[in-house]
């Protein structure tokens, strides 16, 4: 017996990178899937990759940062597979920069990506977790739900990065917040802060070249420096980035039934180096 079969999780980001090792993960051991990413290309492949694999998924594109997201990744979940059991958090990029340099504009987009849109989805679901769970009360049934926070050892701090090290120190409180309201719902909300994983956002630039990726219209920089890495890695007891599918591996345990006391936790996944 898998032990998330039939369960429904929603994850944000899963085109790609972290997301999409979640989603398959999720998937594998049973669970229906949404996956969302701002790029349909990816999301649709994710999507395929788990039909191909004998398991149930579909897409729901677009940002994350959308007015009306949050109300349409709900409905997607209930229409589709008729309920909500695990939500991950996990959309996300950097925009760094210096504070003296750090635009209103860069802010507020990494703000809204990793803080705002978190609170609107789980502010969506609200109604149909509490929903279920009052009906499983009357049933005398007990079902725990999970919510997984994605955050980053920066949220401890790290220069350049105002912007996102306040939304992933911010989705802590938020994460702890949730737990205390949730548990009535038989709830486990808790986060896991990664450190270095190898993904597109992380990527090792060659030479001096620097990448960009195009979020919502804006050219990002992304990709750290080959001298970056080699210090991050010194600085890691386990001298190298985790892989995708490693970050995946945290986020499944605040997922599976073996984690239902816990809640209002934060699982660094780092090598052994960093803390929030
Ligand atoms: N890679 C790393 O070293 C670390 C990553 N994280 C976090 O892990 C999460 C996943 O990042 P990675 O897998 O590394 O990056 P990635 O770039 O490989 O994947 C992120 C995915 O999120 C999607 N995305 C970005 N903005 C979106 C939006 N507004 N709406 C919907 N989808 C959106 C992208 O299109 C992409 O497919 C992020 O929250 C990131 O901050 C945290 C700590 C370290
Ligand atoms: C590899 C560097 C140190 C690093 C690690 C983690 C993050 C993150 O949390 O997103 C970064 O943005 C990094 O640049």
């Amino acid at each position: 017996m898998k032990k998330l079969e039939g369960k429904v999780a929603l994850v944000t980001g899963s085109g790609r990178g972290i997301g999409r090792s979640v989603a398959l993960k999720l998937a594998g051991d049973g669970a229906r899937v949404v996956v969302n990413d701002l790029d349909a290309g990816p999301a649709e492949e994710v999507v395929a990759e788990i039909r191909a694999a004998g398991g149930e998924a579909v897409a729901c594109v677009g940002s994350v940062t959308a007015v009306d997201f949050a109300e349409r990744f709900v409905k997607t979940a209930v229409d589709n597979f008729g309920g909500i059991d695990i939500i991950v958090n996990n959309a996300g990029y950097t925009w760094d920069n210096v504070i003296q340099k750090m635009s209103d504009e860069q802010w507020y987009a990494i703000i809204d990506c990793h803080l705002t849109a978190p609170f609107r989805i789980l502010r969506a679901a609200q109604p149909v977790i509490s929903a279920l769970a009052k009906q499983e009360a009357a049933e005398g049934r007990v079902v725990n739900r999970k919510v997984v926070n994605i955050s980053s050892i920066a949220a401890g701090g790290n220069a350049g990065q105002a912007n996102y090290s306040s939304a992933k120190a911010g989705i802590l409180g938020m994460t702890k917040s949730l737990s205390k309201e949730w548990g009535r719902y038989n709830v486990n909300v808790n986060a896991v802060a990664f450190g270095h994983i190898d993904t597109r956002m992380t990527q090792a630039l060659a030479g001096d070249a620097s990448k960009t990726v195009s979020i919502e219209g804006r050219e990002i920089k992304v990709g750290i420096q080959p001298a970056a890495i080699a210090a991050s890695n010194q600085l890691c007891p386990l001298g190298r980035p985790g892989t995708p599918d490693e970050a995946a591996g945290s986020v499944y345990l605040f997922c599976i039934p073996e984690s239902n006391f816990v809640s209002g936790q934060v699982l660094v996944c780092g090598g052994g180096f960093g803390n929030v």
